[in-house]
């Protein structure tokens, strides 16, 4: 009897789950933005914490080889731009654990994941920044399809990740143009340092196209998003987009894309490209790319240099909080 009365009453909660479900679709479909206090399945808060979170890391880690070359800038004006996008960076990772933190995810369990190993941030972090021509690369290629991912987040169907891109994609948008005119600079200056430029296209093309993820077919999480409308186009269907727009960015600088299959197809006016490394790509997410352990020391140092700023504040609204109970006493 106890036995029937508990199925019967996961009959009744199933049917419930299901109403809710149904009627949280219909939401999305009909466009209303999912705010953090609505109910949402279990499945939606998790992929965007998932989402979110990794994106937020991607900033904070995509510091790190930019920042690599703020000391060695090499004129006053580069050095103040390089400086304002560098932080840019910090302030999206700021906004974005925001948005995570109305998902119930505390900042603290985020971070403690990016420095145990344990959550994933961009592939693109993991490639090295040899010459000053690498820093206009990032800002074309790296800003360039991180604001063609980003721009249809700023649609997303939950408000407050959605409302955050808006701002984050006015500044990739300067940080694009500033890298592209960097290497257009120096494409126009003397030979050598075009072909500076030439060997930073030929080192960050390809891993550019694997920011956008893996292939369709294999992108597990794909279907479901676009279904929620977190995600509103496909993984192929941006990195289609990105190469159609900088292809002709290439060609307007002198360069040569590194690809001896890229051809455009007069008929869809696409300009198709050859096939991706994925095994590359794999190995990078696995933890095993070019710069990937020295990208990890260099966030695990921070967090154990900055250990004393966190006891002081702690220390600070202890205090605080003791002084207030003994005024109230
Ligand atoms: C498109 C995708 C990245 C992946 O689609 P999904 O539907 O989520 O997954 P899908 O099923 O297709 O993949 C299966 C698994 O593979 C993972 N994975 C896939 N690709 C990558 C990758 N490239 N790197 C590493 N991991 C990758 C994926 O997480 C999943 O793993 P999981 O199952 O969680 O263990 C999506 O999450 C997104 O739009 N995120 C928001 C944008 C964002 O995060 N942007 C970051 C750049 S911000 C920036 O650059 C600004 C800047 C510029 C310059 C300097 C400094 C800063
Ligand atoms: N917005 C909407 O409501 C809808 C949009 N869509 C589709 O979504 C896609 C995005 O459209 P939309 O939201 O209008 O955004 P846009 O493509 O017009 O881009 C918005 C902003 O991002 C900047 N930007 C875009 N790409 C780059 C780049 N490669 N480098 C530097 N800056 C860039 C633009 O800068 P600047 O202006 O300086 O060029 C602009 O400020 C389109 O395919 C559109 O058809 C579909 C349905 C609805």
């Amino acid at each position: 009897m106890y036995t029937q009365a508990l199925n019967n009453l996961e009959a009744v909660s199933d049917i419930e789950d299901a109403e809710r479900g149904a009627a949280f679709q219909a939401r999305i479909d009909n466009e209303e933005k999912i705010e953090p206090n609505d109910w949402m399945p279990e499945g939606y808060r998790k992929t965007l914490v998932r989402q979110i979170s990794q994106h937020a890391h991607s900033e904070i880690v995509g510091m790190l080889p930019e920042g690599n070359w703020i000391t060695r800038a090499p004129t006053l004006k580069r050095k103040a731009a390089l400086l304002a996008k560098v932080q840019d960076e910090g302030g999206h990772g700021l906004y974005l654990y925001s948005a995570a933190e109305t998902l119930g995810a505390s900042r603290e369990e985020l971070n403690e994941q990016l420095l145990s190993g344990k959550a994933k941030y961009s592939s693109i972090f993991n490639y090295p920044t040899l010459t000053w021509a690498d820093i206009g690369a990032i800002g074309w290629l790296v800003d360039g399809a991180a604001i063609m991912n980003q721009i249809p987040l700023c649609r997303c169907s939950f408000g407050p990740y959605s409302r955050a891109m808006i701002r984050i994609c006015k500044e990739e948008s300067f940080h694009q143009r500033q890298g592209y005119e960097l290497l257009l600079t120096m494409c126009r200056s003397s030979e050598e340092q075009k072909e500076m430029v030439q060997d930073a296209l030929n080192r960050w093309w390809w891993p550019s196209l694997m920011m956008f993820g893996p292939s369709d077919k294999d992108s597990q999480h794909s279907a479901q998003s676009m279904a929620w409308k977190i995600k509103r186009f496909t993984n192929d269907e941006l990195r289609q987009k990105f190469v159609d727009a900088t292809v002709p960015q290439a060609h307007y600088l002198g360069l040569t894309i590194p690809d001896a299959d890229l051809k455009l197809n007069e008929e869809t006016g696409h300009w198709e490209y050859g096939e991706i490394d994925w095994s590359e790509f794999a190995r990078v997410l696995k933890g095993d790319g070019p710069c990937n352990k020295q990208r990890m020391k260099a966030r695990q140092k921070a967090h154990e240099d900055g250990a004393w700023v966190r006891e002081a504040a702690l220390a600070y609204s202890e205090k605080k909080k003791s002084r207030r109970g003994q005024q109230a006493a």
